[in-house]
C-alpha cells in the first residue's frame, strides 16, 4: 500500500500581478499519509486557500513557480490541464471555501447534483442516483432533498449535500475548505464528525481540512499544519502540537484559544499582536520575525525545515534552545 497519497517538496505558487508577485504559497514541503486528516491552520491570508487552489487548478493570476507535486503517482504540476482535469472528483477534489453560495436558487438539489455529475463525463443514470441517495443517508440527510431547492435547506444541510456531491465518485484525496466556517457550532461538529466518517468507511483515503479553528482540528485531525504568511512553520501530530508546539507562531495561536472553565478575569485570552507581513514581492528572513518575542539578527534568513521528532517539522532558528514552553523566555 502506498505510503502517502500526496508529497509536496518546496512548492512555490505566486499571484502574478501588475505590481509584482503575491509570494502565497512559498517553499511550503509536506506529506499526507494514507488514511489521514491532515488539519491547515493559520491566520487569514497565510495562504492555506492558494496551497489548495494549486492542487486544483492553475487559474490566472495564480502561477506555478516551481516544486514538485505527486499525487497517488501523477507528478500534477507537470501535467497539461485537459489531463489534470481527469483526476478532478476521481482521485482529487475540493469542496471551496464559500462553496454554500455556489447553489443556484432556481435549481433543485437533484438538477444541481446531475448537471455536476456531467460536467465531469459521469452517466446520470438510476445506479448513481442510488448512490447518491445512499450517501445522503450516510450524513443523515433525506433523500427528499433531492427535490427541494436550495433556499429550503439550512447551512448544516447545504454542507452536506456538498460533502455527498465532492465525494460520489470515491477521490482519494479530499480538501475541505474552511467547511464549517459559517455553521453554527452543533453543525459544524456534524460536518467535521461527517468527514471523519468518510475516511473511517474508506470512501476518502486522506483530508486536508482547511480551517481557523484549531478546536474543530484538535478533534478530527491527525497531525496540523501550520502556515505563517505564505510559509511553512510547523508539522506535527495533533497531540504534539497542541501540547508541545516549537514554533513561536503555533504557541501564539494555542494561547490564543478560549478555554472552557477558565474565566476572562483568571487569565486573559493571549493574542498575537502586529499583522502578518504584506506578501508582495516579499524578501528573505522568517515571516514571523516582526512579532516574534523571540527574534534574533539570524531571522533576518530564512529559516531551514528541520526535525524535532518522528513526523514533527519546524522552520525556526530557535526551537532547540527554546524548547516548547515558550511562555516568558527571551
Ligand atoms: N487572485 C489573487 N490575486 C492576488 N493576490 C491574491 C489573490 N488571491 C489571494 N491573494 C493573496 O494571496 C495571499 C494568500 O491568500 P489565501 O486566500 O490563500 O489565504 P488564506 O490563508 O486561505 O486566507 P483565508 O483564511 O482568509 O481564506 C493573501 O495575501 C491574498 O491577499
Amino acid at each position: 500500500m502506498r505510503e502517502n497519497i500526496l508529497e509536496v517538496k518546496n512548492l512555490k505558487a505566486y499571484y502574478d500581478i501588475l505590481k509584482g508577485q503575491v509570494k502565497a504559497v512559498d517553499n511550503v514541503t509536506f506529506n499526507l499519509k494514507n488514511g489521514e486528516i491532515l488539519g491547515l491552520a493559520g491566520e487569514s491570508g497565510c495562504g492555506k486557500s492558494t496551497l489548495a487552489s494549486s492542487f486544483i487548478s492553475r487559474k490566472k493570476p495564480l502561477k506555478y513557480i516551481s516544486g514538485d507535486v505527486d499525487l497517488v503517482g501523477h507528478k500534477i504540476m507537470e501535467m497539461d490541464e485537459s489531463e489534470f482535469k481527469k483526476l478532478r472528483l476521481r482521485t482529487i477534489s475540493l469542496i471551496p471555501q464559500y462553496a454554500l453560495d455556489a447553489f443556484s436558487p432556481t435549481k433543485k438539489i437533484k438538477t444541481y447534483i446531475a448537471d455536476l455529475a456531467r460536467e465531469q463525463g459521469v452517466k446520470t443514470d438510476k445506479a448513481f442516483f442510488d448512490k447518491v441517495k445512499e450517501r445522503l443517508d450516510l450524513v443523515n440527510l433525506d433523500e427528499s432533498v433531492l427535490n427541494r431547492y436550495s433556499i429550503e435547506l439550512s447551512g448544516g444541510m447545504k454542507q452536506r449535500v456538498i460533502m455527498v456531491i465532492s465525494t460520489i465518485l470515491d477521490p482519494e484525496f479530499l480538501i475541505a475548505d474552511e467547511i464549517t466556517s459559517a455553521l453554527d457550532v452543533s453543525s459544524q461538529r456534524f460536518v467535521a464528525t461527517m468527514l471523519a466518517n468518510l475516511r473511517d468507511l474508506e470512501i476518502i483515503k486522506s483530508a486536508i481540512f482547511i480551517t481557523h479553528d484549531l478546536s474543530i482540528l484538535y478533534q478530527i485531525a491527525d497531525r496540523i499544519m501550520i502556515m505563517y504568511a505564505g510559509n511553512f512553520a510547523e508539522i506535527g501530530p495533533t497531540d504534539e502540537i497542541v501540547d508541545n508546539p516549537r514554533h513561536p507562531y503555533t504557541r501564539s495561536l494555542i494561547d490564543s484559544l478560549p478555554k472552557v472553565g477558565i474565566q476572562y478575569k483568571d487569565k486573559k485570552l493571549a493574542g498575537i499582536d502586529g499583522t502578518p507581513p504584506h506578501l508582495l514581492n516579499i524578501g528573505e528572513g522568517c515571516r514571523f520575525r516582526e512579532r516574534c518575542p523571540y527574534a534574533i539578527d539570524k531571522c533576518e534568513e530564512t529559516p531551514p525545515r528541520e526535525q524535532v521528532a518522528e513526523d514533527h517539522y519546524v522552520s525556526c532558528w530557535r526551537w532547540k534552545e527554546l524548547g516548547s514552553d515558550l511562555s516568558g523566555k527571551k
